[in-house]
């Protein structure tokens, strides 16, 4: 028996205003599934995904959501959205326990009050991360690394039926690096399926089962992730994409740019 899919996108044209960027896009996404979004700058790896989250306009296809049509604003709930380079400091003082309960709140009914089930949600979400130690910290004291694990378990807190995280892992040293990487891979194992745009697969790559390749707007590969290599561990290139279709050896290779590596 196959998964059910989580997200489904058929032939899906995504832009701004008028000016079409994703082009024609198909991606499935099944129960389970960890996917890495890969491409070159400018791309289109986060209009992809922004198109699933409403974001940016979907201007012809379809796109499914838990087997239901994505129309509404309010369907989209069940998707969390960790977005790019962010981090929670504020003016306002926060500890990391309120910033995760504020992802609790799309679930909350007309009262808006958590309860006892919301509040063991969110700390759920917090151990999910391993911050659990830090749970009334306030978050401008915790590093850039930390902080995304706090965005991570905010969405995480909406209990949603997919997460979507753009370049999780950029911007932040190697040690946060495999902090989010470990973060990750525990949310994999408790199957949590995941959509992950990203330059460096490096942290990421025994965590992920698929990849999507995007190239000027276009998927242009879609299939097992990339391998490191071990003994090339600092090269720029030091990841190799498998040839989805490999029993055709004379099929070139779609990886005809070099998203992967120190662009
Ligand atoms: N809000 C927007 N309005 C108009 N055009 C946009 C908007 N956001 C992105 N674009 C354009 O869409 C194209 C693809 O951008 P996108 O951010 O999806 O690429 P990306 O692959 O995620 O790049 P990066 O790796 O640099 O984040 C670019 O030409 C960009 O200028």
């Amino acid at each position: 028996m196959t998964s059910p899919a989580v997200v489904r996108m058929r032939d899906v044209t995504i832009g701004y205003g008028d000016r079409a960027v994703v082009r024609n896009a198909d991606l499935t996404v099944t129960d389970g599934e960890v996917v890495a979004v890969l491409g070159a700058n400018g791309s289109g790896k986060t209009t992809l995904v922004r198109g699933l989250l409403g974001l940016a306009t979907v201007m012809s296809g379809d796109v499914e959501l838990l087997g239901h049509p994505l129309r509404h604003r309010r369907d989209r709930a069940a998707i969390g959205y960790v977005p790019q380079r962010h981090t929670v400091g504020g003016a306002i003082a926060s500890t990391v326990r309120e910033v995760v309960s504020s992802g609790r709140l799309p679930r909350l009914g007309l009262l808006g009050r958590l309860g006892a089930a919301d509040r063991a949600v969110v700390t759920d979400a917090i151990d999910a991360v391993r911050l659990t130690g830090f749970a009334d910290t306030n978050v401008a004291e915790l590093s850039g690394g930390q902080q995304r694990r706090v965005l991570i378990a905010r969405a995480l807190a909406a209990e949603p039926g997919v997460l979507v995280m753009d370049e999780p892992t950029a911007g932040v040293d190697q040690v946060s690096q495999q902090a989010l990487a470990d973060t990750i891979r525990q949310l994999a194992t408790r199957g949590v399926p995941m959509i992950i745009v990203t330059h460096e697969v490096g942290p990421l790559a025994d965590v992920l089962t698929r990849a999507v390749v995007v190239s000027d707007g276009r998927i242009t590969y879609d299939g097992p992730p990339p391998t490191v290599l071990p003994h090339a561990a600092h090269s720029a290139d030091h990841h190799h994409l498998p040839d989805p279709h490999a029993e055709d050896a004379r099929r070139p290779s779609p990886w005809i740019e070099h998203p992967l590596g120190g662009a």
